[in-house]
């Protein structure tokens, strides 16, 4: 079952107020997972894409996490956004597990508490921009505040196309709508899997710089996979999988920095270091 201890109020003084209470207390903690492990297939086919990963990102951080191909990213973000459920271990989401429950339960606390952000957008084509960006709250059955929806619309560079329908924007500018879909449910916790990977360079440098901006500006927390050592160096630490576990940590990374470590990580997988 979840256990929800709702200690977080979503409203926005809340977030401004973050901080500035008496004396330096730890960070609290937006994302924890506890040895959580995932098996593809049985027996002689089987695949550990997840070994017992344990870490935990600070309320209003940008991670992003990397890796080499089969590493175990894509699972990794899946089970930590409630897309998927671990074989074992625990994932913490605000305070509050997300392990067990019903699929009904899952769904409402995913509805709640997490973001999405797909490489190929995943935006409704029959409904306008606005349509689209008010869906998960349609959905979670919350109250619908336009006057708040057109100012992340405007946020996001987009107060003008309010009407318009996906096929009659461009890709950065349908990544936008994304993000804007993202934030209108203020989650915990935002997951972006690839958000820049089908994006020209200035189109991916718009939505990393949102991304940024969601943290700081709306004091949410990103997670987002990337193959890509520029995007990655926008967030403020990258995790590094490698063989389903959790190799590497790299804090405030410059793009060199993190291609070099993948590098490393390359090898190391190679020679099975
Ligand atoms: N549905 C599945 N059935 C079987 N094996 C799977 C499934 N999904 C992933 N795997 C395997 O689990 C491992 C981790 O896959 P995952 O997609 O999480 O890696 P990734 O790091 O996201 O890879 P990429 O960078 O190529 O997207 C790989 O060996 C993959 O083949």
């Amino acid at each position: 079952m979840f256990r929800r201890t709702d200690r977080r109020n979503h409203d926005h003084d809340h977030d401004h107020a973050r901080g500035q209470g008496p004396g330096p207390g730890p960070a609290e903690t937006a994302l924890r997972l506890v040895k959580v492990s995932k098996t593809y297939g049985s027996d002689d086919s089987a695949v550990t894409a997840l070994d017992e990963v344990t870490f935990s990102l600070a309320d209003g951080s940008f991670t992003a996490v990397m890796g080499p191909s089969g590493s175990g990213k894509s699972t990794l973000l899946q089970c930590a956004a409630g897309l998927d459920r671990p074989d074992s271990g625990i994932v913490m989401v605000d305070g509050a597990a997300m392990t067990g429950g019903t699929e009904a339960e899952l769904t409402r606390f995913r509805r709640n508490r997490i973001g999405f952000v797909f490489q190929q957008y995943n935006l409704l084509d029959t409904l306008t921009v606005a349509q689209n960006t008010v869906l998960p709250l349609k959905l979670a059955r919350r109250r619908v505040d336009r006057a708040r929806v057109r100012e992340i619309l405007a946020a996001v560079g987009l107060g003008d196309r309010l009407g318009h329908r996906p096929d009659q924007l461009s890709g950065g500018q349908r990544q936008r709508v994304a993000i804007a879909r993202a934030l209108v449910t203020e989650p915990s916790v935002i997951f972006a899997d690839e958000p820049t990977g089908a994006l020209d360079t200035r189109s991916a440098r718009d939505v990393l710089r949102l991304l940024q901006e969601a943290v700081r500006v709306h004091g949410r927390t990103v997670v987002m996979v990337t193959h890509d050592p520029v995007a990655a160096s926008y967030a403020d630490s990258v995790l590094f999988l490698a063989d389903g576990r959790l190799v590497g940590e790299l804090h405030r990374p410059t793009v060199d920095a993190v291609a070099e470590r993948l590098a490393h990580l390359g090898d190391d997988v190679m020679t099975g270091a």
